[in-house]
């Protein structure tokens, strides 16, 4: 009989530091970890999900995957918030541009996060919920980004759940209404933090840009992720 709380984490009680940085990938987590972290170590590995706990500076921190898609981050981070006791998650991914000022590896930071999912009727409000970044988290990552002479956009991103849409207008659309930006996942994190009562950070690296097509080499995103890195890895 398992003691873990959940079939999709098998982290014990405690292998989570209070902050947990999300990549999609799990093998961007497991470089992250082995990279940034002093003595990181494995706490989960369920469905090649990996999770690590060590520290940075220090100060205890965690970084696990999060997977593609608000379902999968959906399943991941309400369990850290909820069976891992978990305070903050800070998202770091990648996302294409929907506006014409954004270049590739810029860093976006999500104040806002609309979506086209089905993923806030599960709370049966009367109206429309505005998922949103932590006030404090999104303050000290601009905060830290000047400091670093990083420079992010914030504003809101768009979370779908269509990578390829059928619909060939749908990225002019959210355009239109000042969208900066397309991903997978951060709506659900919001929506899950807000209800949890913690806190939750989207940012992202221009990985694509849907109006001009271009997009980052391989090396490219790798050294763009770093310039984000440096920033999530102070909020802990
Ligand atoms: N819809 C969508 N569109 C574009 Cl142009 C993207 N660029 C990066 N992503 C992110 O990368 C994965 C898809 O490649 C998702 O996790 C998503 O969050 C994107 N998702």
């Amino acid at each position: 009989m398992s003691n873990t709380p959940t079939a999709h984490n098998s982290a014990k009680a405690g292998d989570f530091a209070k902050t947990v940085l999300m990549p999609g990938d799990p093998l961007r987590a497991k470089y992250i970890a082995e990279t940034y972290l002093e003595n990181p170590r494995q706490v989960t590995a369920v469905r090649n999900m990996f999770g690590y706990t060590g520290t940075y500076k220090g100060k205890e921190i965690s970084v696990m995957g999060g997977g593609m898609g608000m379902p999968s981050v959906g399943i991941y981070s309400y369990e850290l918030f909820n069976f891992y006791d978990v305070d903050q998650i800070i998202r770091i991914g990648s996302a294409g541009a929907l506006q014409d000022h954004l270049k590739l590896m810029d860093v976006v930071i999500g104040m806002g996060a609309c979506t086209d999912s089905n993923y806030v009727y599960q709370y049966g409000l009367p109206g429309t919920f505005a998922p949103i970044a932590d006030y404090d988290l999104l303050n000290r990552a601009v905060e830290t980004a000047k400091r670093q002479g990083t420079n992010v956009v914030v504003g809101n991103v768009l979370s779908s759940d269509v990578f390829y849409n059928a619909n060939p207008n749908v990225n002019d659309l959210w355009r239109s209404m000042g969208v900066l930006a397309v991903e997978m996942e951060a709506a659900a994190l919001y929506m899950n933090a807000a209800k949890a009562g913690k806190k939750a950070l989207c940012m992202l690296t221009i990985s694509d840009h849907l109006y001009t097509n271009e997009f980052l080499s391989a090396e490219d995103r790798q050294l763009g992720f770093g310039k984000m890195m440096e920033i999530a890895l102070e909020l802990a």
